[in-house]
């Protein structure tokens, strides 16, 4: 994690009608490496605020014959983020109470220390640092991945959407089967936005990452003191997602203590937080996750007969990526376009060796291993065509062997392949005519001949 943002950017209004008050407080706001603007009215600091994005306003309570309470809302009405600390003489309970119902982040009665401004300054900092940071967080977040696709080409792929769309109007409870990496999370999350529930929340639950315990709290919530940690009272996944759905991913993985619990909620919809004794109820619907044959587990005695059934009332098979040839280059084209955008550059194409290759392997990370094979090969690749060495070797080694010069190859094939290569690396397609000898539109022909 990034630190905090030092003081030093911030800027700082410093609105009191008394100059030594002004003066004194900029020295020490200035000393902290703030940028200060002074006001001694209410107009002027707003005139201030109008002109520069002032982060935080030091505003006196009497500002000559105007009360800072009423300027108050006016200022943070010109600037809806701004902090503003109340200073005063005259500090009363009642005035602070009221500060703060009007918007004041803080209160400072006169005479105050320059510990306690730069006090002030550090925490507003602090604060404005980790909202940064979360907005950022946020729009990687959503910029991760591509807005899932549900078209696809697969007979196989398009069997399971349709049971998924039957299943998205009912209530059954849904499992879904597949290797890692086929998009099970995918298809909860497109089960959930496709059923009738699709305005209350998904919540997600991994389950092997967690504890017994732990994975008990996270599903059903906890009592304070129920275990060592447990601080204060809290709800589960399960209460958070209420009228919604509850993804259980890797189901396989749940303990039996908690497959007990997991069934009786199932038949029941009802709950105790883990350390409480109250019941309670809840509205869920259940899809859960597995790689695993549960069919087996329940075998070898590792998982309830009587959960599998409650879990797999709908069973839909998510087919691996080998099995579904026809989605394969139009994923890996929509992650190549993805990828590209994320970092502002035009969008490669794939050469048609490249496609071979990725055709031709097998997949065993399924989606997510393509998504990643893209994401690496725009890295390595600033150029305009991917070729098959932009990809790790287990999957460039499935290409045709490339023409090369002095082999049995037609002059042809040995000219498009030098053409493509010296496109896949040019910075652009000017370059790359340069770098050819030829002319712009006798590239653009060739290119066009080549499907490219
Ligand atoms: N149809 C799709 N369109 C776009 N992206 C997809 C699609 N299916 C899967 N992905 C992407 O592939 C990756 C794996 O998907 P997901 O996590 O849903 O798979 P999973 O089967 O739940 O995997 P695991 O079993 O490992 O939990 C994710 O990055 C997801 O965004």
């Amino acid at each position: 994690m990034t630190e905090p943002q030092q003081a030093t950017s911030l800027r700082v209004l410093v609105a009191d009608d008394e100059r030594n008050i002004r003066a004194t407080l900029a020295i020490c706001l200035e000393g902290l490496g703030c940028a200060v603007r002074q006001a001694a009215s209410g107009d002027a600091a707003l005139e201030a605020l109008r002109q520069e994005p002032i982060d935080l306003a030091f505003l006196d309570l009497r500002l000559g014959a105007e009360s800072g309470l009423d300027l108050l809302p006016r200022l943070l009405a010109e600037r809806p983020g701004l902090d503003v600390v109340i200073i005063t003489a005259y500090a009363t309970f009642d005035t602070a109470v009221e500060a703060v119902r009007r918007g004041a982040r803080d209160y400072l009665p006169k005479p105050f220390t320059p510990a306690q401004i730069r006090e002030v300054v550090q925490r507003v900092s602090h604060r404005r640092a980790l909202e940064r940071r979360l907005l950022d967080l946020e729009a990687r977040l959503a910029e991760a991945a591509p807005e899932a696709t549900l078209e696809t080409a697969s007979p196989k792929m398009r069997a399971a959407l349709d049971l998924l769309s039957r299943a998205a109007a009912s209530e059954a409870a849904v499992l879904l089967r597949g290797e890692n990496g086929t998009g099970k999370g995918v298809l909860a999350r497109a089960l959930h936005a496709l059923s009738p529930r699709r305005e209350r929340p998904f919540v997600t639950v991994n389950c092997p990452t967690l504890s017994e315990e732990l994975l008990a709290s996270e599903l059903f919530g906890h009592a304070r003191g129920a275990f060592t940690g447990a601080v204060r009272d809290q709800p589960g996944r399960v209460e958070a997602a209420e009228g919604g759905t509850v993804f259980l991913d890797e189901i396989s993985e749940i303990p039996p203590t908690l497959q007990a619990k997991l069934l009786r909620f199932l038949q029941e919809k009802r709950f105790e937080r883990v350390g409480e004794n109250r019941t309670r109820a809840a509205d869920v619907r259940i899809v859960a996750a597995t790689n695993r044959d549960l069919q087996a587990e329940v075998k070898a005695g590792r998982f309830r007969e009587d959960l599998l059934y409650r879990l797999d009332v709908v069973e839909l098979v998510v087919p691996p990526l080998r099995e579904r040839p026809e989605d394969l280059l139009p994923l890996a084209r929509r992650f190549v376009a993805f990828f590209a955008r994320a970092e502002g550059r035009p969008t490669p194409e794939l050469s048609p060796a490249a496609e071979k290759a990725l055709s031709a392997y097998a997949w065993p990370g399924n989606v997510r291993e393509l998504r990643n094979a893209i994401e690496r090969a725009l890295i390595v690749s600033p150029g305009q065509v991917l070729e098959p060495e932009s990809f790790p070797e287990r999957i460039a080694g499935h290409a045709a062997p490339a023409p090369a010069l002095g082999g049995d190859f037609t002059a042809e094939e040995v000219e498009r392949e030098h053409v493509l290569r010296v496109l896949a690396r040019a910075p652009s397609q000017e370059e790359a005519a340069r770098i050819l000898g030829l002319d712009a539109s006798t590239l653009w022909r060739k290119r066009k001949k080549w499907g490219r």
